[in-house]
């Protein structure tokens, strides 16, 4: 559809694009990404030939864009520039009808059905039907810039060339937009180059991005071969971290400040738990990094408050989320600042421990209910678990982890709890096997992410070692309790 081969080019004497070749399929979404002057517009400038290169060609259709004729390439191709806020003195409908301008055939050509079918259309792909017969001049930034948008659909063609498409859009009219633009290219082979500032966004809904760097290519592939930590932070000169978008296979950055915090107590100790009367709870001051499997806030996040609840043995609540949002209301917790878990086992018997290391120090807390324990190998064989009998451990670290020390923090607290299980001779009682642990244990590792950095947490490292000796310990004491409280 488009190729662009080995362009140089610029304004007047100055030489902005060095020679920069790719090309985008009919079908595909292509996102230009690049600091501030870069040569980003210059170099869509130079794309639709409002600008000429010294040197290098551009092909529409295997053909060099100054061989067709400008209404054949105003039907092939549209192009949005950045949006001025100038004033306009026309309506919505009137600006969108523009768009049609390339179809109308000489001088006395009437206005189709076809024109008016796909102006209507792009109004409504835009949302701005509704201020069809309003003047420009009294719409938002945002509403002008979707009315643009739906100029350019307007316009029908197959290559659609937009510099900051949703630079004035909040975020629904941002996903609006950039929906419709995908769906257009997946479902009807539009093809669409398009400048963008936002690079999460640019990596969401691009098939391949082209990263530029004073006016050369420094990258250009799929998502996951341009948004690296590296090449962003080099291209940008600031501090980023990538990490997985929840659900897309697509890369998403995040921005590391770089301001400086206040000083203020950074460490955790045994003081920062209190028992209630039917939970164990730790509180720091401030938030710390989590990973755990709990009921309440499960996964990777930053929390200020961890929580393990007793509830009865008959526990059996349909929406176990609500309720425990209700309990942690009820008690004081802030429930976007807390994580929670839930046993059968009396809290305040709960097992606590702290270790000095090096690196700074480690509380281990674990509550054990085994009666249900089974040998996870064998897991298999049961038909059913009964949701009675957990074993929830928290490890909280002062040090800083790294993602992949959270995983192996998990990995060497999980082995730990096995082996505490094997040397209690706690036995699955289906397939009288040593057990290893039972159907619902929960495990939190947590981190102050102040003092020394720790890349790793395995049993080779001093903080794995700590790890494993604290689970154990505790897990084996936390067992000793719960078989003296059976007998
Ligand atoms: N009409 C012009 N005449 C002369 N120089 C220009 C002109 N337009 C842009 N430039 C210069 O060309 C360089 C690249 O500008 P361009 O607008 O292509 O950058 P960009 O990457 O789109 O930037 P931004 O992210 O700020 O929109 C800049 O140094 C700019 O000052």
């Amino acid at each position: 559809m488009l190729k662009v081969e080995h362009i140089f080019g610029g304004y007047h004497q100055t030489p902005i694009i060095h020679d920069i070749s790719f090309q985008v399929g009919k079908g595909e979404f292509l996102g230009i990404l690049g600091p501030n002057g870069c040569g980003k517009s210059t170099l869509l400038k130079m794309i639709s030939g409002i600008l000429n290169p010294t040197s290098g060609t551009v092909f529409i259709d295997g053909v060099p864009i100054e061989k067709h004729s400008p209404k054949e390439l105003a039907k092939k191709m549209t192009v949005l520039p950045q949006i001025q806020s100038n004033a306009f003195s026309t309506t919505v409908r009137e600006t969108v009808e523009i768009g049609r301008y390339p179809h109308q055939t000489g001088f006395f050509s009437s206005w189709s059905e076809e024109d008016e079918k796909a102006v209507v259309k792009a109004m409504e792909l835009t949302d701005v039907r509704k201020y069809q017969n309003t003047n420009l001049e009294f719409l938002s930034g945002g509403e002008r810039q979707r009315v643009f948008i739906a100029q350019a659909l307007a316009q029908s063609s197959e290559l659609l060339l937009l510099d900051e498409p949703t630079n004035h859009l909040d975020i629904a009219h941002q996903k609006q937009i950039l929906d419709m633009l995908r769906q257009e290219v997946t479902e009807h082979g539009m093809t669409v180059v398009a400048v963008f500032h936002d690079i999460n966004l640019a990596s969401l809904y691009c098939d391949r991005l082209l990263l530029m760097e004073a006016g050369r290519v420094k990258a250009y592939g799929e998502p996951h071969e341009v948004i690296i930590d590296r090449q962003i932070m080099e291209v940008y000169d600031a501090r980023i971290s990538t990490q997985a978008h929840p659900e897309q296979p697509k890369p998403q950055m995040a921005i590391l400040p770089d301001f400086e915090v206040p000083e203020k107590e950074t460490m955790v100790s045994l003081s920062n738990i209190k028992k209630g009367e039917d939970y164990i709870a730790f509180i720091a001051d401030f938030p710390l990094k989590v990973l755990s499997s709990a009921v309440h806030n499960a996964g990777m996040g930053w929390y200020r408050a961890f929580i393990n609840r007793t509830v009865p043995p008959e526990y059996d609540i349909e929406n176990v989320q609500n309720e425990f949002l209700q309990y942690l209301v009820h008690q004081g917790f802030s429930p976007t600042n807390t994580v929670g878990m839930m046993t059968a086992v009396d809290t305040k018997k709960a097992v606590i421990r702290e270790y000095q290391a090096s690196f700074g120090s480690l509380i281990v807390i674990v509550t054990a209910g085994v009666g249900n324990a089974i040998d996870v190998s064998l897991a298999y064989e049961r038909k059913a678990f009964q949701p009675i009998g957990t074993i929830n451990t928290w490890v909280i670290i002062n040090g800083k982890l790294s993602d992949e020390a959270f995983v192996q923090g998990m990995m060497t607290a999980t082995e730990a709890k096995s082996k505490a299980l094997q040397s209690e001779n706690v036995m699955d009682k289906l397939t009288n096997t040593i057990a290893t642990g039972t159907p619902t244990d929960s495990l939190l590792v947590a981190a102050t992410q102040q003092g020394e950095y720790m890349q790793y947490a395995g049993p080779i490292t001093e903080v794995g070692k700590m790890i494993a000796k604290g689970v154990y310990e505790a897990t084996v004491e936390a067992i000793q309790i719960y078989k003296r409280e059976m007998e």
